[in-house]
């Protein structure tokens, strides 16, 4: 049997804030350090160790897998960066307060921007400040890739091929491996592993800075997954996700 651990980032400044972030750049808080420290004191204390990690290019993820791993003395881990592990770019939502959306648009509208397997929220343009093509870090990237809005279809489009060629080989060559990434971006993989429904994914959240944990069999088809940490915390974690969009 082999182990995958995903994990998604601990509280940002724009969690906190409750606005809409995607690629938007934003750092963690106080509370979201705390969060990654834990994530990594209950990895080593469950005897979790990683042969390799990878991570978005945003730094709320990046910062959160230093902090896991830094917990588990294990801060020499080689650390792959990839932006197709970012969060879905929110488009012209990012910055917006979820709340306040809510209240302009009506809690239905939002709540198709946020979880619709294949609505895009209104697009960027290629002017706009928050435009990627703008920051050197996607330089490489070729410009129809360049994202100006996504849903989490486009999210798992990008996403899968990075799993597929990148790190599934890894994992079925025998490495111990986690991913932190974002609560879209592992919504997208989770569909993935899972095969569920682009119905019922609508109705599925993840909780910030708690270690998902995925069984697999040798050909990585899951055997079972559970998040490490307190079941009740837990779930009211990933109930306060679904709720943030209410007015
Ligand atoms: O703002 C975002 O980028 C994401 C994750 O924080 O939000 P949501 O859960 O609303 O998709």
């Amino acid at each position: 049997m082999k182990k995958l651990v995903l994990l998604r980032h601990g509280e940002s400044t724009w969690n906190q804030e409750n606005r809409f972030t995607g690629w938007t750049d934003v750092d963690l808080t106080v509370k979201g350090i705390g969060e990654a420290k834990a994530a990594g004191q209950l990895l080593r204390s469950n005897g979790f160790n990683f042969d390799l990690a990878y991570t978005s290019v945003l730094k709320r993820a990046i910062r959160t897998l230093w902090l896991t791993l830094d917990e588990m003395d294990r801060m020499w881990t080689p650390i792959k960066l990839n932006w197709r592990l970012n969060e879905r770019h929110y488009g012209a939502l990012q910055g917006l307060n979820k709340a306040e959306t809510a209240r302009q648009y009506g809690d239905e509208q939002v709540l198709i921007w946020r979880r619709s397997y294949d609505t895009r929220p209104p697009e960027i343009t290629t002017e706009d400040e928050r435009y990627p093509g703008f920051d050197p870090r996607y330089s490489k990237m070729a410009r129809n890739e360049i994202p100006l809005a996504e849903s989490l279809k486009d999210t798992v489009e990008r996403f899968l091929p990075y799993w597929n060629e990148i790190i599934a080989p890894q994992i079925r060559g025998g490495s111990n491996v986690i991913i932190v990434a974002h609560g879209n971006s592992l919504r997208a993989l989770v569909k993935h592993l899972d095969q569920i429904s682009d119905q019922d994914i609508l109705n599925y959240n993840i909780p910030t800075g708690v270690p998902l944990i995925y069984e697999l069999e040798e050909n990585l088809k899951p055997i079972r997954n559970y998040y490490l940490g307190n079941a009740e915390q837990i779930e009211e974690a990933m109930h306060a996700v679904a709720s943030q969009a209410k007015a």
